[in-house]
């Protein structure tokens, strides 16, 4: 199987249908919500797919036939999306202005307060609290600021619960969907790969203990693989990555026990042993080595790194199942393999490492569900979950379409909402 085609259609959402129930009647849905963080910001806004449908063609349904039996009458059925976009922090300008194109400030009129006017965004990762002057100035509105790590347990929780084939394992270059039983999904642990990494135990909707982190993450790859590579992009550093080998630069157990295995503590001699140990050499410099081979050595230490904290802390907490999130993964086929490989191996193959489609976008989906007036409750996404069909084809909005899928893509979840 040829691995780029895999790492492509990680990225792609399979078209998936989430229902949504709001709580109070005859309000708007939110429109947007935004999570900056240390490398990128990402956006999650609505969109009704056209205005309301004529009386007589308007898809009538009750929460009776959802399972959310409480004797109100039936409901229109209105069809909209959900749409993913995402920037770099360090062009938060490109953001302002497709806020400004899509009118996504002003969209809505969501959470306004009362006597000023002033519309009111949800907004979650650090750059939240940095740029508020900015947004205020340049958009004219204010960011209601949603707690971090609350925002990454809500959107993995939300896209665990509401969205089919969401969750993925990812083994000798196979993506395999797994069925979530909403009965049986907690505990389980969260390991959030951004700039940095974050470690969380989730036990419920709201209940979460961040159980450990790690600085050496996304933006570790992405910033040492930048000067040592000069590579231009971080899409640019990953496809480096698929055709190095990782082995010119790693120390592996047969470099030091003179091509045979150690077996007596079960490595073989394939195992890295010291992860850029051969770059000790004197008679090598930096210009000697392929760019490839770096990107992919990087790639695997980090990876590892990431899979071996990740399993002792599920060890730690007696947790079997470790769903990854974070733009760092980027459905890049070898990044999953090795950190599958290291949960696999490390567990002795009793934990799993599970993927998530939309890996990048927890935080400001859960900043996006985080809205009030959304009202749609645990129960609610459960029952409704039921409704979803099965698609297997796929579909993508990409809005800047661009060969190698640039940072402002885009893609969507269709979603039904109800109105009173
Ligand atoms: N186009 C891109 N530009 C920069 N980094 C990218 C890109 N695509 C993927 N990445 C990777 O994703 C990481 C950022 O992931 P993510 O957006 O989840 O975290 P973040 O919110 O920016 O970071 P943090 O939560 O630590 O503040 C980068 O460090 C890099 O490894
Ligand atoms: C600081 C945050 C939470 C910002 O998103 C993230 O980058 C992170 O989890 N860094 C790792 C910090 C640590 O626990 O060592």
């Amino acid at each position: 199987m040829d691995v780029k085609d895999v790492a492509d259609r990680a990225l792609l959402p399979d078209e998936a249908s989430i229902t949504m129930l709001q709580a109070e009647s005859r309000s708007p849905m939110p429109h947007l919500a935004i999570d900056i963080g240390g490398s990128l910001i990402k956006l999650v806004y609505y969109s009704r797919n056209g205005d309301w449908l004529p009386e007589d063609n308007k898809i009538w349904s009750s929460k009776e036939s959802l399972g959310v039996s409480n004797g109100e009458t039936n409901h229109p059925l209105s069809e909209g999306r959900l749409h993913f976009a995402k920037f770099e922090t360090s062009k938060i300008n490109d953001c302002i202005e497709f806020i400004q194109s899509k009118q996504l400030h002003v969209g809505g009129q969501h959470h306004e307060v009362p006597s000023k006017n002033k519309i009111v965004i949800k907004a979650t990762g650090g750059g939240a609290f940095k740029f508020t002057d900015l947004f205020k100035e340049k958009l004219g509105i204010l960011l209601d600021k949603e707690d971090e790590m609350d925002c990454l347990v809500a959107g993995a929780n939300f896209l665990l619960k509401a969205v089919q084939r969401e969750a993925f394992i990812y083994m000798d270059g196979q993506k395999e969907f797994v069925q979530i039983d909403h009965k049986d999904l907690y505990p389980y642990l969260l390991i959030n790969i951004g700039s940095g990494v974050s470690m969380i135990k989730v036990d419920g909707d709201g209940k979460f203990e961040r159980v450990s982190g790690t600085s050496v993450g996304g933006g570790t790859f992405w910033g040492l693989g930048r000067l040592l590579t000069k590579c231009q992009s971080f899409d640019e550093l990953l496809e480096l990555s698929r055709v190095g080998n990782n082995r010119v630069i790693d120390m592996l157990v047969g470099d030091i026990y003179g091509g045979t295995d150690y077996a007596k503590i079960g490595l073989s001699s394939t195992n890295i042993a010291s992860s850029f140990g051969k770059a000790i050499s004197v008679d090598k410099e930096l210009e000697d080595y392929n760019p490839e081979d770096i990107s992919r050595s990087l790639l695997r230490m980090i990876s590892n790194n990431i899979g071996q904290i990740a399993y002792l802390n599920a060890l730690r907490y007696g947790l079997k199942r470790i769903f990854f999130g974070g733009f760092f993964i980027r459905g890049h086929a070898y990044t999953m393999d090795t950190i599958s490989v290291a949960v696999h191996y490390w567990s002795k193959g009793e934990a799993q490492a599970m993927f998530l489609r939309h890996e990048g976008f927890l935080g400001a989906l859960g900043a996006f569900t985080s809205y009030e007036r959304h009202g749609f409750d645990d129960l609610m996404v459960h029952q409704l979950t039921q409704l979803c069909p099965r698609r297997e084809s796929c579909s993508e909005d990409i809005l800047h379409s661009a060969p190698h899928r640039d940072v402002n893509e885009e893609k969507t979840i269709d979603c039904n909402v109800f109105t009173s």
